[in-house]
């Protein structure tokens, strides 16, 4: 049953699928290295929560981001629950090949509408990023692994300010062109408004069907649930989260986590969409990995939870 008060223009989808990215975007940026073993249990918490994908770890250099030097590790320990898939972070053949043989079934490349944070995060331009994500996206084809497809400051970036919408239709179309399943919209720094996402995504609906696309909230500035909202308003059905609202980007400072799988999950249900997961469940792990971590959860929902 859909909430009462939502206007058929603005149909909202049935079910949504949730990204769960806490146990990667979350974990790369803590300053406390999280031991293997408690990402492993973390993940296989999220897995019986009901989530059917979860972002597990990158295959990236740890010289550029040590808290995801133990991939093959992660890979290797968890429990894989049939239905769920568990893909990874890969910046390069280099990353692919290496990620293949830890077991992922999928992976997801990650390019940038901004120069500069392509620069700073991945250390080429985004065009050599494009060239070296063809490369990945050659191998995958040829191993029939499924890739997803990242675009980062679809609406600002730490380095150059606002992001003009026809940069980020552009990228978005380049990967979906190369054979992406899905492309990934990260509001990387969380300076997006329902104003400035609704515009973003009107110039990457031209481009890419919106069947295919997924928003990435952070939120930074205390509009991520309404981003995704409006997201949803435009029949966009993927939503990327992190449990406990953990996360950022090591190369963009003062981000914070993004939008917490908690909170899109109890907007999701009052709006009466089905995502299959669990809320206390999902809480237990948000509760587990701030205990690890020493940290309180960025969850208003589970915050809430804790006093009633
Ligand atoms: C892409 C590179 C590797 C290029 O790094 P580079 O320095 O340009 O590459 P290189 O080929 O010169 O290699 C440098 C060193 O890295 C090694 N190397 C090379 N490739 C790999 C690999 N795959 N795995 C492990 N090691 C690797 C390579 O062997 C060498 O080791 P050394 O000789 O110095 O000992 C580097 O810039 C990097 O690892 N960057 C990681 C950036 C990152 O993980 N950022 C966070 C994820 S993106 C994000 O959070 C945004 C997102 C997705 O959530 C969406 C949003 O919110 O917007």
């Amino acid at each position: 049953m859909r909430a009462a008060g939502i206007k058929a223009s603005q149909a909202l989808p049935e079910t949504v699928k949730i990204v769960e990215v806490g146990p990667r975007d979350g974990l790369q940026n803590e300053k406390v290295v999280v031991p293997t073993e408690a990402k492993i249990n973390l993940i296989n918490m999220l897995s019986e929560s009901g989530l059917t994908v979860i972002e597990a770890t990158s295959f990236v250099s740890p010289k550029w981001v040590p808290q995801m030097g133990d991939q093959v590790e992660v890979m290797k320990g968890i429990k894989k629950k049939p239905g769920v898939s568990y893909p990874v972070l890969t910046p390069n053949l280099r990353g692919f090949q290496a990620a293949v043989k830890a077991g992922a079934s999928e992976v997801a490349i990650f390019g940038a509408a901004s120069e500069l944070f392509s620069k700073k995060n991945i250390n080429c331009s985004v065009e050599e990023s494009l060239q070296r994500f063809d490369e990945v996206m050659k191998a995958a084809k040829e191993a029939a692994v499924p890739v997803r497809g990242y675009v980062s400051c679809v609406v600002g970036c730490p380095y150059e300010g606002k992001v003009a919408p026809e940069k980020v239709a552009h990228v978005a179309k380049r990967l979906y062109s190369m054979g992406c399943y899905e492309i990934s919209l990260g509001d990387t720094i969380g300076v997006g408004t329902p104003g400035s996402m609704t515009e973003m995504l009107e110039a990457v609906s031209r481009e890419v069907p919106v069947s295919a696309l997924a928003v990435h909230c952070h939120d930074t500035y205390g509009q991520a649930l309404a981003n995704i909202l409006v997201a949803l308003q435009m029949g966009i059905s993927v939503v990327d989260s992190s449990v406990a609202g953990l996360g950022g980007c090591p190369y963009a400072q003062g981000a914070s986590g993004n939008v917490a799988t908690e909170d899109v999950v109890y907007m999701l249900h009052g709006l009466g969409i089905k995502t299959g997961v669990d809320l206390l469940k999902l809480m237990d792990a948000g509760s587990f990995i701030c205990r690890a971590l020493n940290r309180k959860t960025n969850s208003k929902v589970a915050q809430a939870a804790c006093k009633l």
